[in-house]
């Protein structure tokens, strides 16, 4: 650069061309900006270059000394918690933080119908509120006698609103919490991951070196959001995290509990199932198999025709001894072994692994001679020993896996490996369902991987006389049955279109005291057991009706849940119902044939 002017305002300073594009190249727009400036002010932006360049330099190393004193001020007086957003941590501090009086206060704040926009875990909140407002009683206890319409309008003006959710928007906010001042940094990361909604992080901070309030406060947190869980099963399922490449446990949703007795199966297989599980749990189980060098693991196979009540079993067995429930889908293309690792290394020590429908994964399928016959093998409880050639169960079963995957996600190889690997996680309880076992490849089935198998069948004649009970009874505490209403005049309702037919009406005592009536002849307890007594024999009736062994649980209910509220049409229409779900049946096998020798027919 030269500057041959001794007064930079009067006159017009000149740059070389070398000097002019290496400023044009550090400020774009300088020479438009200096002709202009130059042109229309008369000033000569040249001659304050020297200026510019200082206050520039100096900007830069304020800003860089402030960064450096900042980072070393929080490093050493700072203590800040990293919460993910896929760790279920995320979750309990949006939860306490819902619940807290400063949200209100807040004027910051990102407002949405969900607590945050990844999750799909339903709202709790809102399922309260739902069981509260569809009780069929009054808030005296008294049975609700609000028509079908005044009940419907209310509930659905209700859900069209969605409850608002407010939760801290992007950058920092202060609030107190036990006296002390704290910060949340709520951060949001870029992420060119098309199926990531959004990356975000949470910072907790509080002042000194001290962590112990942060500690407290998310001890807290996760307190508030467990009670709030109660006695309800949670499920979580495996799935990709927010940052895209791995996978882990995200909980999808919480039911209330399924009472065991509503499963109808053998009561055997049932009880036998329940007990073996509750000796695994058992205190010193664990250190038993440790002192016998045994993993402690257990693996179940329930298997069975459609909708015979496996999935239902595994749920009402997590509920009834609170067990979580871990959901994993072997057919994802994108769950690879490293993923798969993960995923069984964050199992929690005592869980209920559940892989539905495992048959559907084609790396599960045989390779040779399945274990099982064609005829599928009837309630056995172990699995045959692995031949004794010297080779050790793990050896006999990797020898025939084939090592490369012929698709993308795992190999068979990978899945046994976790499963029962020198490097498999420890506690779990595994559940796999499935509708083929003759399907299972044999390594997956052997003992040590399964120990239990548990066949569901068919309904049987008892099974369809409980399912029908199970429809129509009314427990003492049912007091929300919709069938169990009694109508302004005592005379016995139904739903909106209902009929007086039902037999089951052991409310229909408004008004009375269950104590004082309970030892009169025709007392609330008198007329429940008659009443019990009649919808035993209905049931057998109904049973009479329906052949045996050819129709699934599910089937059948879904029958009676279309005459819930009228017992005894369901016994005069099933007859109907059995044909022609028999010729639908019989159409359906006539037409997979077909389909089946046409294809043979295409091969050949
Ligand atoms: N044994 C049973 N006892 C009580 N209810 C049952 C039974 N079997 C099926 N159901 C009812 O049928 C529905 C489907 O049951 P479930 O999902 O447990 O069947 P599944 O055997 O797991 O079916 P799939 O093989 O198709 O997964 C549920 O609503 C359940 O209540």
């Amino acid at each position: 650069m030269s500057n041959n002017q001794s007064d930079p305002s009067s006159t017009r300073v000149s740059f070389s061309p070398s000097d002019t594009a290496m400023l044009e190249a550090l400020v774009p727009g300088y020479t438009f900006i200096s002709r202009f400036v130059f042109s229309y002010l008369h000033i000569d932006l040249a001659a304050y270059l020297q200026y510019f360049v200082a206050l520039a330099l100096f900007g830069a190393s304020m800003r860089y000394l402030f960064e450096h004193v900042s980072d070393n001020f929080s490093k050493y007086f700072i203590s800040t918690a990293e919460m993910r957003l896929d760790d279920e941590i995320f979750n309990y501090f949006m939860y306490w933080w819902s619940r807290q009086p400063q949200v209100k206060r807040t004027h910051r704040f990102l407002a949405g119908v969900r607590t945050n926009g990844y999750w799909s875990d339903e709202d709790d909140s809102d399922h309260e509120r739902s069981d509260s407002e569809d009780e069929w009683e009054d808030a005296d206890g008294s049975m609700s006698t609000e028509s079908f319409d005044a009940y419907w309008t209310r509930v659905i003006n209700r859900d069209k609103y969605k409850r608002l959710r407010f939760t801290p928007s992007q950058g920092r906010h202060y609030f107190w919490y036990q006296g002390r001042l704290l910060m949340l940094d709520r951060q949001y990361e870029k992420t060119t991951a098309r199926w990531v909604l959004n990356n975000e992080k949470l910072y907790l901070s509080c002042w000194g070196r001290d962590p112990s309030i942060l500690h407290q406060l998310l001890s807290d947190a996760q307190h508030k959001f467990v009670e709030r869980d109660g006695s309800r099963t949670i499920i979580y399922r495996g799935q990709r995290c927010s940052s895209g490449t791995t996978f882990s446990w995200s909980r999808c949703m919480s039911r209330p509990p399924r009472p065991l007795d509503t499963v109808i199966l053998d009561d055997a297989q049932k009880h036998s199932f329940l007990a073996d599980i509750e000796t695994y749990l058992e205190k010193g189980t664990a250190k038993w198999y440790a002192a016998h060098g045994i993993p402690y693991r257990r693996g179940y196979l329930l298997s069975g025709p459609p909708g015979t009540g496996k999935s239902s079993l595994c749920f009402a067995v997590a509920g009834k001894l609170g067990l979580k429930i871990y959901l994993l889908n072997l057919s994802s293309r994108a769950l690879d072994e490293d993923n798969l690792y993960s995923l069984f290394s964050e199992l929690p020590r005592r869980c209920i692994l559940l892989v539905e429908d495992v048959d559907t994964s084609d790396i599960t399928h045989t390779r040779g001679t399945s274990i099982f016959p064609k005829s599928a093998r009837t309630n056995a409880d172990a699995f045959p020993p692995q031949a004794g050639n010297g080779s050790s169960p793990a050896e006999v079963d990797k020898a025939n896996v084939p090592e490369k995957p012929e698709r993308e996600g795992i190999t068979l190889s990978s899945l046994l490996n976790v499963l029962d690997g020198v490097a498999a996680s420890e506690g779990r309880i595994l559940v796999m369902t499935t509708n083929h076992p003759e399907k299972l490849d044999d390594a997956l089935l052997r003992a040590g991987r399964v120990d239990m198998h548990i066949e569901f069948r068919r309904a049987v004649s008892e099974d369809i006389e409980k399912l029908y009970r199970s429809i129509y009874s009314v427990s003492k505490d049912d007091r929300t049955h919709p069938s169990s209403r009694r109508g302004e005049n005592g005379s016995t309702t139904t739903m909106q279109n209902g009929s007086a037919d039902h037999p089951n009406n052991p409310k229909g005592v408004e008004g009375e005291d269950e104590e004082n009536t309970d030892n009169k002849p025709n007392g609330l307890r008198g007329r429940q057991n008659e009443l019990r007594s009649r919808i035993a024999t209905l049931a057998k009736e109904f049973a009479s009706l329906v052949p045996s062994g050819e129709f699934s649980p599910a089937e059948i209910q879904g029958y009676l849940l279309k005459h819930k509220t009228h017992p005894e049409r369901a016994i005069k229409e099933v007859a109907e119902w059995v044909k022609e779900e028999k010729e639908k049946k019989g159409a359906q096998k006539a037409a997979d044939n077909k389909a089946k020798e046409d294809a043979d027919s295409k091969h050949t």
